[in-house]
C-alpha cells in the first residue's frame, strides 16, 4: 500500500516513522510520502487560505492550491482520496478493514475552518472521495485524524502484526468490545486473576471471555449490542 498525506505541517505526521508503522515502512510493505501543501503556493506569503464565502469565523483553504497540489501528488494512478472533517461519516474498524484493501490512500489535511467544498467535489468526479471523523469533537486540523486513521489502516495489512490472530480478535471485529486481560503476577495489590484464566479448561475460557465482553459492551456500547444481526447471539448471550 502507498499512503501519500498532504498537510501544512509536514512534523505532525512524523510519528508514523515510528514503532510498528516505521517497521512496516522500512520491511516494505507500506511507501509513505508526506507533502507539504505549501510547496504548491506561488506567492511570497505562502496564502493557504482565505475568507468565506458568505462570512462567518475562521478561515477556508483555498481550492486552488489544494487541486495543484493533489493533482501532483495523485498523478495518474487510481487512488481513494480521504478528506478528515469533523462532519464526516463515522470512521470504523469497519473503515479501517475496507480501506486496508486499498493499493492507494491520499490524505488531505485541512486546518482553519476546512477546506472548500469544491475540492472534494472535483476529485470526487474521477475517483472515490470519503470525508471522514474519527469522533464527535472538533480538532483543530486533520493531521491527528490521519495519525489515527493510518495507524488502524497499517496494521490490518498482512506482515505488519507480528501476530495476525490479534487484528482478527480485535475489539469490534465481532462487533463486541474486548473484555479484560490478565497477565503475571497472578495476585497484585490484592487483586488476583480470574481463576477460570488458569484452569486450562480452554471452552470455560472462551466462555468466560465472551461473557465479560458481551458484559462490557452492554454497559459501556448498548448501541454496539442493538446493531448485531440476531445469528450473531446465541441463546448463552441473550442473558446480556
Ligand atoms: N474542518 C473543520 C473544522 C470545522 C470547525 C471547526 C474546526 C475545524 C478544524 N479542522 C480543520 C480541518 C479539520 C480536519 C478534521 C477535523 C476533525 C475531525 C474530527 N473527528 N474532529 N475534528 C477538524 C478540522
Amino acid at each position: 500500500m502507498r499512503i501519500d498525506v498532504v498537510t501544512i505541517f509536514p512534523g505532525y505526521l512524523a510519528p508514523l516513522r515510528e514503532a510498528l508503522l516505521g517497521r512496516a515502512i522500512e520491511a516494505g510493505l507500506v511507501e509513505l510520502g508526506v507533502h507539504d501543501l505549501r510547496d504548491w503556493t506561488h506567492d511570497v506569503h505562502q496564502a493557504v487560505d482565505d475568507s468565506p464565502y458568505g462570512g462567518g469565523p475562521g478561515m477556508v483553504m483555498r481550492p486552488q492550491v489544494w487541486g495543484e497540489a493533489l493533482d501532483a501528488v495523485l498523478g495518474d494512478a487510481p487512488a481513494r482520496l480521504v478528506v478528515p472533517t469533523p462532519a464526516g461519516r463515522p470512521f470504523t474498524q469497519a473503515t479501517a478493514q475496507a480501506w486496508a484493501g486499498e493499493e492507494r490512500l491520499v490524505f488531505a489535511c485541512g486546518r482553519y475552518e476546512g477546506i472548500d467544498q469544491r475540492v472534494v467535489d472535483a476529485y470526487a468526479q474521477r475517483m472515490p472521495v470519503d470525508e471522514v471523523s474519527i469522533g464527535d469533537y472538533v480538532l483543530v486540523g486533520g493531521e491527528v485524524a490521519v495519525l489515527v486513521m493510518v495507524e488502524a489502516v497499517v496494521r490490518l495489512l498482512p506482515g505488519v502484526l507480528g501476530n495476525p490472530v490479534s487484528a482478527q480478535e480485535d475489539s469490534f471485529s465481532d462487533g463486541l468490545l474486548e473484555g479484560p486481560a490478565y497477565t503475571r503476577p497472578v495476585s497484585w495489590r490484592g487483586l488476583d486473576v480470574p481463576d477460570v484464566l488458569r484452569s486450562g479448561n480452554h471452552a470455560a475460557i472462551a466462555r468466560w471471555r465472551r461473557d465479560r465482553a458481551l458484559e462490557r459492551t452492554a454497559a459501556r456500547r448498548p448501541d454496539l449490542l442493538d446493531a448485531l444481526p440476531d445469528h450473531a447471539l446465541d441463546r448463552t448471550d441473550r442473558a446480556f
